[in-house]
């Protein structure tokens, strides 16, 4: 039977990298995030803020032209483009380091539709990050991965819809034998969130209910982009990305009953700035 290796605090410095002086905004990665439909604008708002916050150099949202004004009154640093307009889309996704999409995308035929066309134009040198939505949908209609670098970021219903194994025996043996086969990293989120990797199995040792509200991890996503986007060790970053997250809501919830997913965005550039290597 194997074990989690505990994820600890040392991720950070060992991930986390100070800025060189003669750096700019391409230094630290373009990050497309794609979600959002009508009703979920907020998702990919909620993600689309983590990668900025965490430092992505430039961040591109692709979304529901009705959440474009919502999402530009919260994040002027972030671009826009139509969902529906694939051409650009396309142009889009080729340009970018990270591509985050699922947040709030929704499972209906036009979702899939924007899900395999991210699939067909995505590279093998580029990192993809599959949450939320995108992950349903790939389990609903049994849609091949692209051969690329893949984050895939479930929860422990997803997870089920995804690998066939109900979440009472989500073991980390049973989980092994399907992600053996998936070729991705995959990130089960639940109140002990696990970190699969080629190198190994994590197992976050913090995290709190304050946690357990809408709209976590889709912040979660944002942050596995932005911190992928800049930090050259790809597992690590996305192990850091996963400790800050909890680290941050256990600070807030030390005074609060419940943290709000933009709360932990807005401690993003000081908790950074104090656990740099
Ligand atoms: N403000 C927004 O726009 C929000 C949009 N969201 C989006 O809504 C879409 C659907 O995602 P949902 O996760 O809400 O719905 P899903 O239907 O995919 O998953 C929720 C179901 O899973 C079950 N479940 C079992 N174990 C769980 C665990 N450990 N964590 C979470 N759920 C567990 C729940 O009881 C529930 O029945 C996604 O695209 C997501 O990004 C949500 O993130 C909520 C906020
Ligand atoms: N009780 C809890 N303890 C610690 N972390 C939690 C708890 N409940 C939820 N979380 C975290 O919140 C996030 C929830 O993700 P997810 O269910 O995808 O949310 P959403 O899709 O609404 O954004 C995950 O990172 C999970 O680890
Ligand atoms: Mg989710």
């Amino acid at each position: 039977m194997q074990e989690a290796q505990p994820l600890t605090e040392n991720i950070l410095a060992a991930t986390i990298q100070q800025r060189a002086a003669d750096s700019y905004k391409g230094t630290y990665g373009r990050v497309t995030l794609i979600g959002g439909n009508r009703n979920f604008g907020g998702a990919i708002i909620m993600a689309s803020e983590a990668a900025v916050y965490s430092g992505a150099g430039l961040v591109t949202t692709i979304t529901d032209a009705s959440n474009q004004d919502a999402l530009h009154a919260r994040l002027p640093e972030a671009m826009f483009a139509d969902i529906t307009d694939f051409d650009q889309s396309r142009e889009l996704i080729k340009g970018s380091d990270v591509v985050v999409v699922g947040p709030g995308l929704g499972t209906d035929d036009e979702a899939a539709a924007v899900l395999a066309d991210v699939f067909n134009v995505i590279q093998s040198d580029q990192i993809l990050v599959i949450d939320g939505s995108a992950i349903t949908l790939v389990a609903e209609r049994h849609l091949p991965l692209p051969e690329t670098h893949l984050i895939m970021t479930p929860h422990q219903m997803e997870w089920q819809r995804l690998s066939g194994i109900a979440i009472d025996k989500q073991t980390v043996d049973w989980n092994l034998a399907i992600i053996d086969q998936l070729d991705a990293t995959i990130v089960l989120k639940s109140h002990r969130t696990q970190v699969y990797t080629d190198n190994g199995v994590y197992e976050n040792t913090i995290g709190t209910p304050a946690q357990a509200t809408g709209g976590m991890g889709d912040t979660l996503a944002g942050m596995v982009g932005g911190f992928t986007a800049q930090f050259k060790d790809t597992d690590q970053a996305v192990l850091a990305a996963v400790y800050s997250h909890s680290a941050i809501a256990e600070k807030l919830a030390k005074t609060q009953y419940v943290v709000l997913p933009h709360q932990i965005v807005a401690q993003l550039p000081q908790f950074m700035k104090a656990h740099e290597g």
